[in-house]
This record gives C-alpha cells, sequence and structure tokens, in this order.
C-alpha cells in the first residue's frame, strides 16, 4: 500500500471495512489503497493530509466533506462514496459544482433499520429502559409482580375494535418496511406527512391506494404534520437531515400527540428538539420515545435531561449496525469508490 504513485488510481478510507470487503480494494493492482489506521473515527488532518491526489474518497456518517476536503484532494477527484444513506455531512452543492461524483448506501440497510423502529417501539412504550435497569442493578426483589406495575400501552391492537394508527414524518423505503412490520401487530391506518415544506402535503397520490391494498391496511393516507402528531399512536421519524426538516418535532407537534403515544426517531437527532421532548416527557404530554439518534450525538452527557427520563430509550445511532447489513453497506461503498476511480459508472450514485 505505498501513499502515492502517479500511474495508480489512490483512494482513500477513512474507516477499515473488515475482513470481508477490504479485499475489494486491497486486490487491485490499479488502486493505491490509503487507509485511517485507526479504529475510531478519522482525524480531519489525517484526510486533509492523505485526500491529496486521490480519485475516490470512501467516508464514514462521522467524515464532514466540505470544499476543504474537495480542495485538498484536487481536480483529480471523482467521486466521494460514503457508507450510510444519509448524505447531509457531505456539502452537495459544492460536489455538483466540481463535477464529483457522490456514492451512497440506499436500500441494503432498509429492512435492518425497520427492524430497529419497531425494537424502539416496543423498548418505549414497554417500559424497557426502566425495568432491564432494575434488574441489571439488582433491585428486582423490591419490585414483585403487581397487577398493574410497569405496564405501558400496547403496541398491538389489543382487540379488533381497538385499532392503532401509525404515522411517518418521512414515507421513504424505510418507513414502509417500518409499516409493513405493523400490519401483524394488527395497525390498519397509516397516515404520514414529508417534508414540511413540500407542496404535496395534504393530498394522498395513487400509489398510497395501491400500498393500502398491497398490505391489507384500511387507509394509507398523507395528511398534515398536526394531523399525523394527534392522530398516531406512535410517530416515526424517517426524513432525511436537513435544514429544512431542521427541529420538525417542536414542542408544538408533541403537545399535539396523545399523552399514550409513542415518538420513535431513526433518521436524524436534528429533527427532533430534544429539550422539547425531555420537557414533554417529564409532564406526561406524550407516553414515551425511543431514538437511535440525537442532536448533537454522540456527545451527550450522562445527565442530558433526554438522558436522565426514564421512558426515553436511547441507542447510540444503531440501527443499520448488524453484520449482514453492514458487510452490505461497505460492500457496496467499496465498490462505489472502485469504479468511480476506474472511470466506470458507480452502482450507486446519486442524482446531484
Ligand atoms: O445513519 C446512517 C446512514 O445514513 O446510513
Amino acid at each position: 500500500m505505498s501513499q502515492s504513485s502517479t500511474l495508480k488510481h489512490k483512494i482513500v478510507v477513512t474507516r477499515n471495512l473488515g475482513p470481508d470487503v477490504m479485499p475489494i480494494l486491497e486486490g487491485r493492482t490499479e488502486i493505491d489503497l490509503v487507509v485511517w489506521p485507526e479504529d475510531r473515527a478519522c482525524d480531519r488532518e489525517w484526510l486533509l493530509r492523505n485526500a491529496t491526489g486521490a480519485a475516490a474518497l470512501v467516508i464514514m456518517v462521522s467524515d464532514k466533506i466540505d470544499a476543504e476536503v474537495l480542495d485538498a484532494a484536487g481536480p483529480g477527484l471523482r467521486a466521494v462514496s460514503t457508507m450510510s444513506v444519509g448524505y447531509e455531512h457531505v456539502d452537495v452543492k459544492e460536489l455538483a459544482k466540481r463535477s464529483i461524483a457522490l456514492g451512497y448506501t440506499p436500500d441494503v440497510l432498509t429492512e435492518a433499520v425497520a427492524d430497529v423502529c419497531i425494537m424502539l417501539a416496543l423498548m418505549a412504550g414497554r417500559n424497557a429502559k426502566q425495568t432491564a435497569a432494575l434488574v441489571n442493578e439488582g433491585n428486582w426483589p423490591q419490585f414483585s409482580w403487581a397487577p398493574f406495575l410497569f405496564c405501558g400501552p400496547q403496541l398491538s391492537a389489543p382487540s379488533p375494535s381497538r385499532q392503532r394508527t401509525a404515522g411517518f414524518i418521512g414515507f421513504g423505503r424505510i418507513a414502509k418496511a417500518t409499516l409493513a412490520r405493523l400490519v401483524p401487530f394488527g395497525f390498519t391506518r397509516c397516515i404520514y406527512g414529508a417534508n414540511p415544506n413540500s407542496t404535496r402535503q395534504g393530498s394522498s397520490d395513487d400509489s398510497d391506494k395501491e400500498l393500502a391494498d398491497r398490505l391489507g391496511l384500511a387507509s394509507v393516507r398523507r395528511v398534515d404534520l398536526d394531523t399525523v402528531a394527534s392522530e398516531s399512536d406512535v410517530v416515526f421519524v424517517l426524513a432525511p437531515g436537513s435544514p429544512s426538516t431542521y427541529h420538525v418535532v417542536n414542542e408544538e407537534f408533541l403537545r399535539r400527540m396523545k399523552k399514550t403515544s409513542v415518538l420513535v426517531n431513526a433518521s436524524r437527532g436534528t429533527l427532533v428538539d430534544s429539550d422539547a421532548l425531555a420537557r414533554v416527557l417529564k409532564e406526561g404530554g406524550i407516553w414515551a420515545a425511543g431514538l437511535d439518534v440525537v442532536e448533537g450525538e454522540p456527545n451527550i452527557p450522562a445527565d442530558h435531561p433526554l438522558v436522565r427520563e426514564p421512558r426515553c430509550v436511547i441507542l447510540p445511532h444503531i440501527g443499520s449496525a448488524t453484520n449482514e447489513t453492514r458487510v452490505d453497506m461497505a460492500s457496496l461503498a467499496a465498490n462505489n469508490a472502485l469504479a468511480a476511480a476506474l472511470g466506470e459508472p458507480m452502482p450507486c450514485a446519486l442524482n446531484l
């Protein structure tokens, strides 16, 4: 792995992609491979130093790709390949201006993230955080079985007459995979609002009916966000992070939600106002929250009001973290970079 060669195409990788995937890049004689050597997020200074002359960069969500990095790489950079479906850490306008392509990893993580959405809805609603903690801390003997101890709202419809409504903010692939998982739980209605700035809000499109028919639901409807808040039993936040979705779940939204409802966020922390959520949870405005992402992650202090909240389950951004999915994501990211470096079409490029 030499650091530079005028004959070879240089690919810089900001995290070792593991023994199943690294051979995709290591086995290529046309490639000059440079890999961040440590088992932690790549230092920006290292990236700036090593990007010089690169044809492609394989990056993680923790790497910010902006004009400074692109300048450091120089005019030979053909593509940035992120091992993620989200790309708000990449300045896409700057990429487009310089005709640099962006590879990303949608689809391969859909099922894994949808699994975590259901897990969070169940864990939050059924008091998993506080009940598991009391067992871990040896306090179970003080809480022997009692008729209504640690009860929470049931995710599945307890009877055909008590129907469940799923609400979504953002209604892409992961939302639809999550919805499919809710059907066996007895959910019959789905309502969704997309990007709050979208002009299409409030009007259902034809595919909603097709989706409802295919899943056997009574209805799938596009509605305004106030309706998502007030009518859902669980609200799943699954829209991309961007300035237009910043704090889409704010205090007003949370105060419209049912007191028995659960909020799940598996998209980006910036979509939910953490301070407002902590306040509303404390006051019992909603039942619980399950978060795979939080504003300011990973720097959330243990004494943050949300972390202290017994009915707020917080996971450290593990939505796609299954062995199978991470290998698929890493392979796609590596193949995107390889193709771009060799001047071939990337298997999965974002339309910039
Ligand atoms: O958050 C993870 C991703 O965008 O893939």
